[in-house]
């Protein structure tokens, strides 16, 4: 265990930096409330589309409101030309989060309005994000694959055209409402790191488009948003569900972390997790594929090892991997599809800063060398 000297709060654990009202982690309870609605009833009885509105205007939209918002979100959806030639420009080899990172950027040196930070001004870059994301993403997965992309289709909602865009088809809509929780669970959750990093740059009152960019850079990493890639990659490392425990004991002795498990915040179990694992058990059942159902025997031996041998539970991105990989995505396109959710959360954190903004600078203890005199020149 690191042992942080007096004074120093290292990864800045505990260490309250602000208010917000967007979300709140309820330590002692494991749950987890947006603008004051506990996550499970939202993912139960809500859309994406309307989630991402209620953390965007703080309430739950009418009827009216809804449409409204659903249809500016599906005009805004086509890329521009200029975004989709340079973005088939940039090397297959790099990862999809760089093309994402990078279309973000774009977006923001194509919008003549990128330095008003107005909170109207934010709340339509905020719209034109959620809008065109899936959009990136979905031509993205398919570039990789060699394929041509899929232009998207105002008549369905976000999460069926993504597929569309993904695929060419529409799944079932159990396996819908599967992603469409998954978007719901991903969408929000305070002072996380990739969150954290959009109110920093913000609190330098820099615009929208370069706080995203920074907090997908954030996310990308696999101590964060990464981690619902390293946890199908781990998967196919074990194999077989009778090696996990034999693997994990390996994987301990190298000190290695065991990808979807722990978290910073909840230490007995992530409130997320049995809505998402138990969505992602449908997912199993329902396709009765007999490589489905070994690679969620895997999940469930290697879930029940980590609890025993260590006492640590998975965190969302553990059930999240798996039910993207039985969707059919590739692996590569997990945290892009975690960054298609959680702008809805960033980008109401942006706004939030704005409001009472205070410059974020932290201070360091310093450890270097004593002062000491320059020596003359050779
Ligand atoms: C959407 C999200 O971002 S959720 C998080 C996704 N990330 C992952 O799944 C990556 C794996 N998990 C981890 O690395 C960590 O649990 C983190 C980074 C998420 C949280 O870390 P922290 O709050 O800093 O906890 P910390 O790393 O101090 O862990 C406390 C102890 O539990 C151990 N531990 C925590 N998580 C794990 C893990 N996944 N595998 C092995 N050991 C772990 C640590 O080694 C440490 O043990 P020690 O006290 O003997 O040194
Ligand atoms: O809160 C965190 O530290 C990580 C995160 O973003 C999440 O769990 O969704």
């Amino acid at each position: 265990m690191t042992v942080n000297p007096p004074g120093v709060h290292r990864g800045l654990a505990g260490v309250v930096v602000d208010t917000t009202a967007v979300s709140t982690v309820i330590q002692e309870t494991n749950s987890l409330t947006y603008r004051g609605y506990p996550v499970q009833e939202l993912a139960a009885h809500r859309s994406f589309e309307e989630v991402a509105y209620l953390l965007r205007y703080g309430e739950l939209p009418d009827a009216g409101q809804l449409r409204e918002f659903e249809t500016r979100e599906r005009a805004l959806r086509p890329l521009g030309r200029t975004t989709a030639e340079l973005l088939t420009r940039l090397p297959s080899t790099c990862h999809p989060m760089d093309v994402l990172r990078t279309a973000v950027s774009l977006f923001g040196a194509e919008d003549p309005t990128e330095d008003d930070g107005s909170p109207a001004a934010n709340r339509a870059k905020s719209l034109t994000l959620l809008a065109k994301l899936p959009v990136v993403v979905a031509a993205d997965h398919r570039r990789r694959r060699g394929l041509d992309p899929i232009l998207p289709d105002p008549a369905l909602g976000l999460a069926e055209n993504f597929f569309h865009m993904c695929f060419g088809a529409v799944p079932e809509p159990e396996v819908v409402r599967c992603f469409e929780i998954s978007l719901i669970l991903y969408a929000e959750h305070s002072f996380n790191a990739s969150t954290f990093t959009a109110r920093v740059v913000t609190s330098t009152l820099s615009d929208l488009y370069s706080a995203v960019t920074a907090a997908i850079g954030a996310l990308k990493g696999p101590l964060h948003g990464g981690a619902n890639e390293a946890v199908m990659h781990m998967l196919r490392e074990i194999g077989d569900p009778g090696r996990a425990a034999e693997w994990l004991d390996g994987a301990l002795a190298a000190r290695r972390k065991i990808m979807g498990f722990g978290h910073r915040v909840y230490k007995h179990g992530d409130s997320r997790v049995p809505l998402m694992q138990e969505a992602t058990d449908r997912l199993v059942a329902r396709t009765g594929d007999p490589e489905a159902v070994r690679l969620a025997a895997l999940h469930t031996a290697l879930r029940h090892a980590v609890l025993d041998r260590k006492g640590i539970h998975p965190n969302l991105d553990y059930p999240a991997g798996l039910a993207y990989h039985l969707m059919g995505f590739d692996t590569p396109a997990f945290t892009p599809i975690f960054v298609m959710s959680r702008v809805t959360g960033w980008t109401a954190h942006i706004t939030e800063q704005l409001d009472h903004n205070a410059l974020i600078r932290p201070l360091g203890a310093y450890n270097g060398p004593d002062q000491r005199p320059v020596p003359m020149a050779v």
